[in-house]
């Protein structure tokens, strides 16, 4: 079923002038709490810019379709500038035809009780699918950021399902965990989130995660200087780490809103770049850090020409070599797991 609720005129009574074609952006699961928190800032310009017209495709399957239209409908009621039109679909070879963005979130949450490795088959199952069709429709200059969990995984097995895009084209979606570390530290030594640089979240989207303070500036100052080890062991890493289930106790349901505004800064910074400074993304190894060539894990990485590029060389004391040795071994017994499940089928070229 695919309808379309194309309502906004082509540069009818818009300020900015049209310059170019819509980028097409498809949001899988746009039915669901998340969808809803994002596809809203992509219609009004927080994704691509205030001057880049965007068509919005929302995959769900059949029993999402009509939360979905729904959501369509209140696009059309917001008269967004550069909304070029909007597709609501269940079929993925409609909704990955000609995308230039696919975020692709349409998976079941965890709840209470639950790691995000528990959802590995059942989501797992989602994403070879999705990559099929990516492989077969994506635009040129495709990206596609996956959200939904074990997000790292999930973006392996999309990947792998899409021998003839750049791997590089795929990452999945640490940007929260890194918007909640530099929160929790701006937070410690009580100076702005702006005043925060270098920080890294490494390996898995998942309790094992390593956030790491030791090439971070607070201010032009070491963060290394500005607190103390037992206040990083005991308290920092260990609350990012729990943040998603300290969220799932104190809310009753997992992120939304911050996830939604984290997929946007991941879109945002890979495709207009960030300068000198670095963030954090799930990424395919190149076999740096020792982290094995094909996993996607999170890294520091800086978007060079619209390529999220891993940043080189930083010297890794034992500490920060033991924890990120952890995450990816988890990592690897993921991809273990779901290669016997048989989601890794393909190999890449
Ligand atoms: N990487 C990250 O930092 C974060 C990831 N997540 C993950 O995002 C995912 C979505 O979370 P919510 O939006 O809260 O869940 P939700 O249950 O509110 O929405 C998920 C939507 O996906 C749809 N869906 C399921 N299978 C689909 C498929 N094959 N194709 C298209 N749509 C499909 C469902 O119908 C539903 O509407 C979950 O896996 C959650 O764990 C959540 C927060 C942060
Ligand atoms: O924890 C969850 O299940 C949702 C998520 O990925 C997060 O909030 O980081």
């Amino acid at each position: 079923m695919t309808t379309d609720a194309s309502t906004v005129p082509e540069a009818a009574t818009v300020n900015v002038p049209v310059t170019r074609q819509p980028v097409r952006v498809t949001v899988t699961g746009a039915g669901g709490q998340i969808g809803y928190a994002l596809v809203f800032r992509i219609a009004a310009g927080a994704l691509l810019g205030t001057t880049t017209p965007i068509h919005l495709t929302l995959l769900e399957i059949p029993e999402g379709v009509k939360a979905a239209e729904g959501t369509a409908l209140e696009l059309e009621d917001c008269a967004f500038d550069l909304l070029r039109g909007v597709t609501v679909t269940d079929d993925p070879a409609v909704a990955f035809e000609g995308v230039n963005i696919a975020v692709l979130v349409g998976s079941r949450p965890r709840g209470p009780g639950m790691e995000r490795a528990d959802l590995l088959e059942a989501n797992g199952r989602i994403f070879g699918p999705q990559g099929t069709a990516i492989n077969a429709g994506g635009a040129d200059d495709v990206r596609v950021l996956v959200v939904g969990n074990p997000a790292n995984t999930n973006a392996l097995i999309a990947a792998a399902h899409a021998p003839d895009v750049p791997s590089d084209r795929f990452s999945a979606m640490t940007r929260l965990d890194h918007n909640r570390a530099v929160g929790q530290l701006a937070n410690h030594l009580d100076v702005s989130v702006g005043a925060i640089h270098g920080l890294t979240v490494w390996g898995n989207h998942s309790a094992s995660q390593y956030p790491d303070v030791f090439h971070a500036t607070a201010g032009g100052r070491a963060v290394r200087e500005l607190v103390d080890e037992r206040w990083l062991a005991e308290t920092f890493i260990p609350r990012v780490a729990q943040r998603g289930s300290e969220i799932i106790a104190v809310r009753g349901g997992s992120s939304v809103a911050s996830a939604a505004n984290a997929a946007i800064d991941h879109v945002r910074d890979w495709v207009t770049g960030r300068g000198v400074d670095w963030t954090s993304a799930g990424v395919v190894s190149d076999g740096s850090y020792d982290v094995p060539a094909g996993l996607v894990c999170s890294f520091p990485v800086r978007s060079v020409d619209g390529q999220w590029r891993i940043v080189p060389a930083l010297q890794l004391n034992e500490f920060s070599r033991s924890r990120i040795a952890a995450s990816v071994a988890e990592l690897v017994e993921e991809r273990d797991a779901v290669r016997a499940l048989g989601l890794l089928p393909l190999a890449r070229r």
